[in-house]
């Protein structure tokens, strides 16, 4: 009798909206499950990784995590994702569920998709996606457009054109969830979450179970044994870019731009986090996220924005043969991020860690 096939999660869910703080809430309590990891992250720097192999998780050993750093698992799939988890399933100890984290500005459709490959297909299957909704900047108007243009828009043309490139990937990334989480829950009050539920509901013509979360914490069961088998019903819930370019095989991820800005010790904790807000709020930047260092203290400093929400944390002590350092990667739309703006905003950072407040000097 052939072996039962190996279930995998995928989760999506747009830039900050909390898919690492998810996952880490489930390898703490896996029910009982041997969970290996595969990430993929838009950005050279590895954090979502690094975060989970720093949060001293025992049922998470380094091993089990594999990160996919070349930015979009969507056009990396052969090269990529395949052998990752070629090598997985090669191993003595096979996991009893995979999960895999997809880069915020990734489309899960392909993804998905590769599931039907002939060397994963006889050994996993999509036991479904879970899509992680920001439902705070949902509630703020964040993602999707004015509702009555959206609307509007519809009525007069049935392939709506939507010009922007977060309403679109928040859509894409809806309409391939078998599971919807409204996370971030604890920000916003029933009414508001009761809206972003109607809305999150709109994009997609299915009806998906949707669970509002606070910091990602739901139980394994919930997130664990859908067993959808998505690969086989991924073509029935297609991208925007799919149906545009039907049969074609183009694919632009310009739209969105990426950089690490490093800087030197932070001398001043709260100037430097004040700093970065304002900074956040001048340009126009989604996602900031990465390590500090700060002088005297001995643990690392994690440094997390989404939009002008900045949370900072100590998570682990600076290894022994670790380097100290200050790194971010600062992650926007590719026209608000031109190079010469990401020059100045790596000179802002690094004269804001070094405590220079009026950091106009760097530019
Ligand atoms: N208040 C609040 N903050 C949350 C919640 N979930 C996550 N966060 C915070 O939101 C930030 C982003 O969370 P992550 O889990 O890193 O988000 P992500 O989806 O993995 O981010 P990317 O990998 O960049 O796409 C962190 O500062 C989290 O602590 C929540 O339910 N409530």
């Amino acid at each position: 009798m052939p072996a039962a096939k190996i279930p995998a999660t995928v989760i999506t869910g747009f830039l900050g909206a909390g898919k690492t703080t998810l996952i880490r809430n489930l390898l703490q309590n896996p029910g009982g499950r041997k969970i290996a990891l595969i990430i993929n992250e838009f950005g050279d720097l590895g954090v979502d990784g690094d975060i989970l192999k720093g949060c001293g998780i025992e049922t998470c050993s380094e091993d089990d995590v594999v990160e996919l750093n070349n930015g979009c698992i969507c056009c990396t799939v052969a090269d990529d994702f395949i052998p990752a988890m070629t090598r997985l399933l090669e191993r003595d100890t096979l996991p009893d569920h995979i999960i895999i984290e997809t880069s915020g500005l990734a489309l899960p459709q392909p993804l998905v998709a590769a599931f039907n490959w002939p060397e994963v297909k006889t050994r996993v299957t999509v036991d479904g996606v879970v899509t992680v909704i920001d439902a705070a900047a949902v509630a703020a108007g964040r993602f999707a457009e004015d509702e009555a243009k959206v609307a509007a828009q519809r009525a007069a043309d049935t392939s709506v054109d939507h010009d922007n490139p977060l309403e679109e990937l928040f859509e894409d990334q809806i309409r391939a969830a078998d599971l919807i989480v409204l996370n971030k829950a604890d920000l916003i009050d029933r009414d508001a979450l009761e809206r972003v539920r109607k809305e999150t509901a709109r994009a997609t013509p299915r009806t998906v179970k949707t669970v509002a979360a606070e910091n990602g914490k739901l139980p394994a069961d919930v997130l664990l044994g859908i067993a959808a088998g998505t690969e086989a019903l991924i073509g029935e819930r297609k991208s925007h870019h799919e149906i545009e370019h039907e049969g074609g095989e183009d694919h632009d991820h310009d739209e969105f731009e990426s950089f690490v800005a490093e800087a030197g010790p932070v001398k001043d904790l709260n100037a430097f986090v004040e700093g970065l807000k304002a900074l956040i709020g001048e340009h126009d930047i989604l996602r900031l996220k990465g390590f500090a260092d700060v002088p005297g203290k001995p643990m690392r400093l994690v440094v997390q924005a989404v939009g002008q929400r900045i949370e900072t944390y100590f998570d682990r002590p600076w290894g022994k043969d670790e380097t100290r350092q200050t790194k971010l990667v600062v992650i926007g739309l590719h026209d608000g991020l031109t190079d010469q703006l990401c020059r100045t905003i790596a000179g802002r950072i690094a004269a804001l860690a070094g405590g220079d407040n009026a950091a106009e000097a760097a530019e």
